[in-house]
Order: structure tokens, then sequence, then C-alpha cells
């Protein structure tokens, strides 16, 4: 991009939401986004409240990409997608997976704090139960240490997994469960998510031998052009995931699927499906395990009925202002 809208540009063309979640997704239960249309479309902005304004500044970037430039050519019409089933108990995973309609992989949390390996394990099983000739994954955010990892996955492998995602934290550890697992024989690939998203440099898990595969995030990677690129130079295979957007940022996760050359594995963009609400009347929920590439119609309707209130709206204004600066002119 050239040129960078202005804050005030930017401002006057921002809506905050609070959707709610329908069950709770890494602690969030109401998921704030903010929304800005320019010429190209809409675009989202919904860092997790938490991160500080460097971390927040891609995620702009990203917003900027789709309302200012808008996404590179496609390659494919659709994509596949993944149930994405959070840290619920067992009991509760046949109504989750019931939001997500036919889906030919599932992503599971685990190691979530305050659980224990059984949860884990009465979870994954309860899947592998309703949908078994699904591709199994397991997510733990990072939630283990290496000696915890190497035992869980290998009981978790008896469920048959396609891969574990960021089973621990460091990128040494990443990389030393890898070759933990693979010297014991135990089938279990290894993805990294937060050593790609949160790191300086998005390509020294690669480097470093310490996965078998990325996922792919547009807004953290500062959008779908950055994380193509990303990709390209990483040489690996490439899972692309969602932020828990609404479907506006789930359209430029959508976008960066169909533009890759190779999608070895579904999205995990089926998000959308955990919420309780949306910005447009075509919410961007899997059908039939395929989301569609395309533009998403904003409702007005919808952005008054899920506005976030005066503070939080301020609070997210006054992020903008400072992440739109520390973005400079381009
Ligand atoms: O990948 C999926 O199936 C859904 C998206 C997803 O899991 C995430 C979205 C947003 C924040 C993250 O903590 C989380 C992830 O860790 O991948
Ligand atoms: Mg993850």
């Amino acid at each position: 991009m050239s040129t960078l809208p202005s804050i005030t540009e930017l401002r006057a063309a921002a809506r905050v939401v609070s959707i709610p979640m329908r069950v709770t997704f890494r602690g969030v239960q109401h998921r704030e986004a903010l929304l800005v249309q320019g010429p190209a479309g809409w675009g989202e902005f919904c860092p997790f409240p938490e991160y500080d304004d460097a971390e927040a500044a891609p995620w702009l970037r990203g917003a900027l990409e789709a309302g200012w430039e808008g996404f590179p050519a496609a390659v494919r019409e659709q994509v596949p997608v993944n149930a994405t089933v959070p840290a619920v108990p067992a009991s509760e995973v046949e109504s989750v997976l019931a939001r997500f309609g036919p889906v030919t992989a599932v992503k599971v949390k685990v190691a979530e704090r305050g659980q224990t390996l059984a949860d884990d394990l009465a979870r994954v099983a309860e899947v592998r139960r309703l949908l078994p000739a699904a591709g199994l994954r397991v997510d733990a955010n990072g939630g283990w240490a290496v000696a915890e990892a190497v035992p869980a996955l290998t009981l978790l492998a008896e469920h048959g997994l396609e891969y574990a995602e960021q089973p621990v934290m460091a990128i040494d550890g990443l990389r030393a469960v890898r070759l933990e697992l693979r010297r014991r024989g135990i089938p279990v690939l290894i993805a990294a998510d937060e050593s790609v998203r949160k790191e300086s440099d998005p390509l020294r898990v690669a480097r470093e031998d310490a996965a078998d595969l990325l996922v792919i995030k547009a807004a953290p990677l500062g959008g779908v052009r950055r994380a193509l690129d990303i990709v390209a130079q990483a040489g690996l295979p490439a899972v692309v995931s969602s932020a828990l957007d609404t479907s506006v940022g789930i359209s430029a996760g959508v976008a960066l699927a169909a533009a890759l050359p190779e999608l070895p594995y579904a999205c995990g963009l089926g998000t959308v499906s955990l919420m309780r609400g949306d910005v447009t009347e075509q919410s961007l929920v899997p059908d039939g395990g395929w989301l569609a590439v395309g533009k998403v119609q904003v409702s007005d309707d919808l952005l008054e009925r899920f506005a976030a209130d005066p503070d939080r709206t301020k609070w997210w204004l006054d992020r903008l202002a400072r992440t739109r600066d520390l973005l400079g002119s381009a």
C-alpha cells in the first residue's frame, strides 16, 4: 500500500462491535472488533485487548489492506474448513460440533489452564467417537512443558492425530518435542502457531527445523500479502486459521487460503460458528465443510445491534489512533 489512510479518515469510518460467544474460547466471552470501511471493502482490526500497541500494529496493517487495497487473486473458489472444539467438557463436544455441520477435520483445544490430561483425552476421544474418519488436530497454545508434551501426545496419538499445534511455547522446546516424538516413532507432526505470529522473526521456527508445518493467520501477520510471503519464504506446508474474527476478518483468511499455491489442510476458519452474532446476514459459517471466497456485505442493523458501549468504543478508537501512529506514513 503506498499511502495509508489518515487517522481522521479511519476514525470516521470505524465501527466497534462486541459480539457474545456461544462458548468461552481462550477466556473470551465477548469478542470485540473495530471495523473500517475503505474504498476496497471492509477491514477488521481485532487484536485481543491484552496485546500492546506494537503487537496490534500488524493487525491494523491487515485491516487496511482489506479496506484500501483488496486481496490478491485467488487460485480456488472455496476452501475446506475444520470445526474447532474449545476446552469444553466431553459431554458438550457433540453440541459444539453440531454448530459446524459436516466437516472432514476437527481441531481440539488441549492443555487448558486448570484442566488435566484426562480432560483432554476425554474430549479428544469423544470427537473421535463422533467422527471416526475426521482429521484430528490438537492445539495446546504452548500450555505444556517439553516433559509433559511428549507423554501427552503419545497418549493422544492413539486417537489418530494429523498434527499438534504449539505443544510448548518456546521454539527450542518445539524442536525438542518434534525430535523426541520422531525418535519414539510417535506419528504426530508439529505445527507452529504462536512461534510464527508472536515472534519478531516469523521465519525462525522454519529455519531452526522446529516444526513440520505453520499455522498462518492473516491479521497478526500484517495481512494476506505478508502472510503469503511468509509461507513462500518458510517453505513449509501452511494451515490457515482465524483470529476469532467476525465474518469480515474471516473473509481475509479465506482470501489467504484461496491464494496459497498449495492448501494441504482444512482451514481453522469456521470460528464464526462459535459466536452468537455477526456483522453480516451472510455469515461465513461452513457449508458442508467449505467456505466460499467473496466479499462480505456488512449490515448497518447488525453493526447497531452489536455496537460496543461508549467506554469500549472510545478504548478502541484510542487504540486505533496509537496503532495508526506506529505504522507511520507508509
Ligand atoms: O484454528 C482454528 O480451528 C480456530 C482458530 C483458533 O484456534 C484460534 C483463534 C484465535 C486465537 C487463538 O488463540 C486460536 C489458536 O491458537 O489457534
Ligand atoms: Mg493455535
